[in-house]
């Protein structure tokens, strides 16, 4: 079976440096951090906060001729992602397994597209209460990683990970139905992270207050409508499976859009309502919520810029 020696990472956000902070205490050396060199000079002057632990990478600029990595970890922002495709090209060899880390139903098909790699594996984090303000990074959980083949088979990459993640410690769960399990991820993207970005509200609000979660689930219920018509098996049941996951949340937690919407960054409204909007248009399905969550967080993005 592959072993994973060698692994880098791009991105090192509230995700990135949830999972990096334990590939790196178990892999040293082993584990490097693509970054641009003013990027490095940014993380090396103020330092990474990890739940107030100082940690300091083993940084690689994207220039840097090294040998391809064993696995290679997309964790940053859509948006982000033709940048980071980029920078990673001295990283990724035809034997390279790659996970991306990013929300939304996109990012795998971008990297296949642009390296041909017949290594991707589809993954997404699940469950975790990650925090960035500025170099700091605060999470009461890391959730877990759910991966798996696009056919769902056992294959040696999936094996190769699984060894990995338990010598370093990442909870994981491979994935009996991937595209199932990538859309019940979209589904609750498009739910939770864009009603609390216009609520501007944590956590706790959902987990208290039944009138902004109705709205959770009806935002939900229009990707389970599409999906029913496209054939990726969500149900009425999979809206009700996020209650339990909500709940167990910090209260102060935030999605990942609230807080792009607070530190006045570009939020992933294209890759979740923009999506949405986009497959109801190609498939028929009406999508009125998700029609108005768009134009409320595009109108709160516009806002930022001229207040900036
Ligand atoms: N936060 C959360 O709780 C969760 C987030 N996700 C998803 O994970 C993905 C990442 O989110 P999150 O970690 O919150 O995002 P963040 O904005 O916190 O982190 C993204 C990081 O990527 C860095 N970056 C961007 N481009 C490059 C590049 N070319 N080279 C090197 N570094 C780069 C950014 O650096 P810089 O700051 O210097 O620009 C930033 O530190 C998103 O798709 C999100 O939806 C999924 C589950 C939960
Ligand atoms: C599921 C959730 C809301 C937290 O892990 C997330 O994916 C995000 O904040 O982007």
């Amino acid at each position: 079976m592959k072993e994973i020696k060698k692994v880098t990472l791009v991105g090192l956000g509230a995700i990135g440096t949830a999972y990096g902070s334990l590939l790196h205490d178990s892999l040293n050396e082993s584990f490097q951090v693509v970054a641009s060199e003013e990027r490095i000079k940014r993380y090396e002057t103020k330092g990474i906060l990890i739940n107030n632990e100082p940690y300091h990478f083993n940084y690689i600029t994207p220039e840097a001729k090294t040998g391809p990595a064993d696995l290679v970890i997309f964790a940053v922002k859509n948006d982000e992602l033709p940048q980071a495709i980029k920078d990673v090209r001295h990283h990724i060899g035809s034997d390279t397994i790659i996970l991306s880390l990013l929300n939304g139903i996109s990012s795998e098909e971008e990297i296949y597209a642009a390296y041909r790699n017949e290594h991707i594996l589809y993954s997404m984090s699940v469950e975790i209460d990650a925090v960035r303000t500025n170099n700091e990074v605060h999470f009461t959980t890391r959730g877990r990683i759910e991966y798996g083949e696009l056919d769902n088979t056992l294959s040696n990459d999936v094996l190769a990970v699984k060894k990995l993640f338990e010598k370093v410690g990442i909870d994981y769960e491979i994935s009996s139905n991937i595209t199932h399990t990538m859309w019940w991820k979209f589904m609750i993207n498009v739910g939770i992270n864009q009603t609390s970005a216009v609520l501007k509200a944590p956590y706790g609000i959902f987990q208290t207050m039944p009138i902004a979660y109705e709205w959770v689930e009806s935002a939900m219920r229009e990707v389970v409508a599409l999906s029913e018509k496209i054939g990726t098996g969500l149900t009425e049941q999979d809206i009700k499976k996020f209650w339990p996951i909500i709940n167990k949340l910090s209260p102060k937690g935030k999605t990942s859009m609230l807080q792009d919407v607070e530190a006045g960054r570009k939020t992933e409204v294209e890759y979740f309502a923009g999506k949405v909007c986009e497959l109801g248009e190609k498939y028929k399905v009406p999508t009125p919520i998700n029609e108005q969550l768009y134009r409320m967080i595009t109108i709160i993005e516009e806002m930022t810029k001229i207040n900036k």
